[in-house]
């Protein structure tokens, strides 16, 4: 049986999604969590865009220990200078180079000919192996690259040290025949393809990410490049869920695995969803709320009969359990560490103890705390970075009724222990909420979007929005939960404000906390 090497983008191309801004603990919870997952490779940022980005990629290969951490660099130099800094102490340290290969973008965006494409992807894989012991170089825009060209230019870089070469279907155009063909194309074109690893790159711009995907593996990648949940640019990337799973369902086919522990697949995707903000549709493939839900007669019929008949993916195999009864009101200390422990969570005492207090205190109005709960508890609680909040919430009121206009009432509290209290309307509580905030928020606040969800089910059940404002013109986005909507949305939007104060130049200068 074959093996296929996962290569996960989720905190790089999966952070390019529209929207999408991870802070440097958010990154950090979700490389923990794709490490219990078993990928090969995570790719935790382009340390060159930004200092956050490099903070977050070295921490991350200063963390893991059991998966090579690799990050972005463009054919550039101090691009690859940034990224060894970054990744010089990762327990398994390689780089990812990449240079356009295709005519459009050589001619119109880098403004190169094809010969000095060539001199320079081998100029800096060569340049990035005197530091790192892995390289892997990719062909952006392979799919629409010139067959020959791109065989020379791989041979080239092979010979210059790359370990991996990865053909991305950068914009989601080529079909599985297509992109399969490319495959065979290279193996049987560049006399030293067998010295590199052949790496698949898909995004699903037309909705064929995971079948070009399984076509690079039948004509022999040896890696799979995709997401969690298939974000990512535009339309997104392959989803590796699927990918995992579905050569896992179709080994009598696909001679070919990945060494993904698939129970660790629910979690994973929950983390992402929350962390990022963007909610995963109720029928997407093994991950989707309705993908082993039944609800015709016959299919029902059959399922009783024999689960098989319509069900080729058990929940259990992918880590969806029924949400068991944890813990209550009396529960103890002990219990709630022991139980975090089969949660697979390893939390230092001071963050034990921080979980505990929101546990207990959710225990004292909801009578049945679930493991979705305690998972939103615990995130909650992992990646909470923002010390110094410039806006806390201390109070709100609205009154409300169907026939009146709703009015709110909010407190604030400030750092410097003094608080405001403003009161305006809306056409709704959620909008009166908001329009109070907004009088009592010195930056200049946009709301661009705004969620609601219930965690698990249940009329009890925790309520958890996403909000995401531009603070004088940048765009942030906030997370808050609560047992009671209008909280979990009030806390959500000072959440994604502080995290916007936090980088004013103005609020630096202050030594606001670390992001
Ligand atoms: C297909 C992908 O997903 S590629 C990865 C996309 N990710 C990102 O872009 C991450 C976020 N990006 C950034 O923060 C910024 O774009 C930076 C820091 C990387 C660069 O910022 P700037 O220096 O301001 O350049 P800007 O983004 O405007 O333009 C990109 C430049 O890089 C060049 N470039 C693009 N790709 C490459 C490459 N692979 N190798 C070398 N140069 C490249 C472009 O031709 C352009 O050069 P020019 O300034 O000479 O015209
Ligand atoms: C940087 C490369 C690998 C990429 O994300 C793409 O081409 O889609
Ligand atoms: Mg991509």
């Amino acid at each position: 049986m074959a093996r296929v090497n996962i290569f996960d983008t989720t905190l790089r191309d999966g952070e390019q999604s529209p929207g999408v801004n991870l802070n440097r603990l958010e990154k950090l919870e979700i490389a923990k969590q794709l490490e219990r997952l078993g990928v090969d490779v995570m790719e935790a940022g382009f340390p060159a865009s930004s200092q956050g980005d490099f903070e977050s990629v070295r921490e991350i290969a200063n963390t893991i220990r059991n998966v090579s951490v690799t990050g972005l660099a463009r054919a550039v130099k101090s691009d690859i200078d940034t990224a060894w800094e970054a990744l010089k102490d990762g327990a398994d340290p390689r780089l990812h180079v990449f240079i356009a290969t295709s005519p459009i973008h050589m001619t119109y965006k880098l403004k190169k000919t094809p010969e000095e494409v060539i001199e320079k992807a081998v100029e800096m894989v060569s340049y990035a192996r005197e530091r790192f012991p892995k390289v892997e170089w990719s062909a952006e825009d392979a799919s629409r690259s010139d067959l020959s060209f791109l065989a020379e230019i791989i041979e080239k870089v092979i010979d210059a040290g790359a370990t991996v070469i990865n053909l991305p279907d950068t914009v989601g155009y080529t079909t599985p025949a297509e992109y399969g063909s490319m495959f065979r194309y290279m193996r049987e074109n560049v006399p030293n393809i067998d010295k590199a690893i052949l790496s698949a790159h898909c995004h699903d711009d037309l909705g064929m990410a995971l079948a070009n995907s399984i076509a690079a593996v039948e004509n022999g990648a040896g890696q799979v490049e995709g997401t969690i949940n298939g974000i990512g640019e535009r339309a997104g990337n392959a989803a590796l869920e699927e990918l995992a799973v579905a050569l896992k369902i179709r080994q009598d086919f696909y001679p070919a695995e990945t060494g993904l522990t698939l129970k660790e697949i629910k979690r994973t995707s929950d983390l992402v969803s929350k962390l990022t903000g963007m909610h995963v549709p109720r029928n997407k493939a093994v991950v989707g709320q309705n993908a082993f839900a039944h609800e015709s007669g016959i299919h029902q019929d059959g399922v009783l009969k024999h689960a098989q008949t319509y069900e080729i993916i058990t929940p259990e195999m992918v880590g969806v359990t029924s949400n068991s009864l944890v813990m209550g009101k009396h529960s103890g200390k002990h219990a709630f560490k022991d139980k975090l422990k089969q949660l697979g969570y390893d939390l230092s005492d001071e963050k034990v103890l921080e979980a505990f207090t929101e546990f207990k205190k959710l225990t004292d109005t909801k009578k049945e705390v679930t493991d979705d709960d305690l998972f939103t508890i615990l995130t909650d609680v992992q990646t909470k970075t923002i010390d110094v909040k410039k806006y806390e919430l201390n109070h709100f009121q609205v009154s409300y009724s169907d026939d009146g206009i709703p009015t709110a009432t909010v407190k604030l509290a400030k750092p410097d222990g003094s608080d405001i209290e403003h009161k305006a309307d809306g056409q709704g509580a959620v909008e009166a909420l908001f329009n109070t905030l907004d009088q009592m928020i010195e930056e200049d606040v946009h709301i661009t979007d705004f969620q609601l969800s219930s965690v698990g089910s249940g009329r009890d059940a925790l309520a958890q929005s996403n909000v995401k404002v531009t603070v004088n013109g940048t765009e942030y986005s906030g997370r808050g939960s609560s047992q009671d909507v209008l909280e979990a949305a009030v806390k959500a939007f000072l959440n994604a404000v502080n995290r916007g104060f936090y980088h004013q130049p103005a609020a630096k200068a202050q030594g606001a906390g670390a992001h």
